[in-house]
């Protein structure tokens, strides 16, 4: 491993990932990837998920396509230097900002959308001109197997590469020393990367889970609010980083919103929603196991069904739950959609607020000023009002956790700056010595100060007055020199 990382070092240390036009070129390649192998790619991620393709398609193959127009679109904007404020003592000196790629990074992608995960990060680590090692996760083995197989034939093999396997080999890769990591997976595999991370100190982002709450409030369009509901939460079969983890309600909505979502389960899925192309199956056996082991105990108002032979798990709603429940007490991640009473909007603020920190927050009302209200009081990694998963799609929006969900963000311009560093640039001519002597030692009052005029105001002003100041500057200089 310590061979390969070092191969892709040098390679990003001979230049080769910088210009903008490579860059460009690659990602066109990448795109390029994803046209011509498309039917592939599409059965790849339907055999790992149970899927239907035109479900990966939109879950999954879009979302990159977008990512990587995005940036052909904006790279040479995003790339380019951008000019600082000066100061007096600098503004005769040229002061920019220049991005700069990290390195050699490192991505390692979750089995729930493992097209989408591991290869929107890759997209902003090629535009900021990073060498990449992808290790996409071993539980989605077929897509991984045709990442592996393909992107080597699309990308500089040099400088961008792919690692299966599971855990033995993950923490080899993390043995290494990488100028970047971006994980996604749970919060316990996310503190064993951050403690790598932590021997070389190499900077993470770690896109992690947690449970999304989902307020109703009363004052709600409660069919729309059910029928997007139903869509997030059954979508993948509830394994989804973002899903409405659980409905926050007053008491007295709980019946309808059961019967709504019922009823739209029925329109999505049909009768048999066993025999839907749309429903997806749990990943493994042991997620079966463990997401079945969270009803027991519960009032199952809808659905329960399950069948291990095929890791089925049918649309489930569970109502009166405790909040001290197993099922309330970690991310559910699969189709069970737990409903908790809370007397009032202030209830459901403190219910979110006395738990860790979610990866989401979803919100419906027909108040707006609710809506604010409760963004304004609670903490999230992201919000959607009215409506679940949507800001996901939204590339220009930061995408990440915060606290226990996780810590950066990417998509669009975000994935560009998380993948690079952001140089400040200073710099000055030979002359000007007059005025430097300010910084010289002897020190002195009048030193101090002028060197207080000289840099705590900020010069940002038109050409008028920077004639005037440059003619105050000249006169200062005259001054301290001749004192
Ligand atoms: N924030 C997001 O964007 C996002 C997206 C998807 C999933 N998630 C979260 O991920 C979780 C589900 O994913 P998962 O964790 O089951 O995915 P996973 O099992 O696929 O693991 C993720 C990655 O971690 C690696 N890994 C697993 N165990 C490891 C270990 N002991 N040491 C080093 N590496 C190890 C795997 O090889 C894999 O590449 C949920 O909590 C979900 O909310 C978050
Ligand atoms: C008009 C059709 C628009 C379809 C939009 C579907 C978008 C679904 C995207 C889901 C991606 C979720 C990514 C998951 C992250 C964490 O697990």
């Amino acid at each position: 491993m310590e061979r390969q990382v070092q191969r892709l070092r040098q390679t990003f240390r001979s230049g080769r990932s910088r210009p903008l036009r490579f860059r460009l070129q690659q990602l066109e390649a990448l795109r390029r990837m994803v046209q011509e192998r498309e039917k592939d790619i599409l059965a790849a991620i339907a055999a790992d998920l149970s899927k239907s393709e035109l479900n990966a398609y939109s879950h999954e193959v879009i979302t990159i396509l977008g990512e990587i127009d995005f940036m052909l679109g904006n790279l040479p904007e995003l790339a380019s230097a951008r000019p600082a404020k000066k100061n007096l003592l600098t503004m005769m000196d040229e002061a920019y900002v220049q991005p700069e790629p990290l390195g050699v990074v490192l991505i390692i992608g979750a089995w729930n959308y493992p097209f989408v995960l591991t290869l929107q990060p890759l997209v902003g680590a090629i535009a900021a001109g990073n060498a990449a090692i992808v290790k996409p996760s071993e539980l989605s083995e077929n897509t991984a197997k045709i990442l592996a197989e393909l992107l080597p034939q699309y990308l500089d093999q040099d400088l961008y590469m792919i690692v299966n396997g599971g855990v033995e080999e993950t923490t080899e890769l993390l043995r290494q020393r990488f100028d970047h990591i971006l994980y996604t997976g749970n919060t316990a595999v996310g503190k064993i990367v951050m403690e790598a991370a932590a021997k070389h100190l190499t900077p993470v982002t770690l896109e992690l889970g947690g449970k999304s709450p989902c307020y109703i409030d009363r004052d709600c369009d409660l069919d729309v609010a059910c029928r997007r509901i139903t869509w997030g939460k059954y979508m993948n079969c509830g394994q989804t980083c973002i899903a409405p983890d659980y409905i926050l309600c007053e008491a007295s909505l709980q019946d309808q919103i059961v019967q709504k979502i019922k009823d739209t389960v029925k329109d999505f899925y049909g009768e048999n929603v066993k025999a839907s192309p749309d429903y997806e199956r749990i990943i493994n056996l042991r997620h079966f196991k463990r997401i079945k082991s969270l009803l027991e105990g519960q009032k199952i108002a809808f659905g329960g069904e399950t069948d291990e032979a095929t890791r089925y798990i049918a649309p489930t709603i569970l109502t009166d739950v405790d909040p001290n429940s197993k099922v309330m007490q970690e991310e559910i991640f699969g189709p069970i959609l737990p409903i908790v009473s809370v007397k009032n909007v202030e209830e459901a603020i403190n219910f979110i607020n006395d738990r860790e920190k979610p990866l989401a927050l979803y919100i419906f009302s027909h108040n707006n000023k609710l809506i604010k209200r409760v963004i304004d009081e609670t903490s999230s990694g992201g919000v959607t009002g009215n409506d679940v998963i949507m800001h996901f799609t939204v590339n220009s929006l930061p995408f990440g956790g915060v606290g226990a969900s996780g810590m950066g963000a990417y998509h669009g311009k975000y994935s560009f700056d998380t993948f690079s560093h952001q140089r400040p640039c200073l710099l000055k001519g030979l002359k000007g010595e007059s005025v430097n002597k300010l910084r010289y030692p002897p020190n002195s009052e009048s030193k101090v100060s002028w060197s207080k005029f000289f840099l705590l105001k900020q010069f940002n002003k038109g050409r008028l007055q920077l004639l005037l100041l440059v003619c105050l500057v000249a006169v200062a200089a005259v001054i301290v020199k001749v004192s």
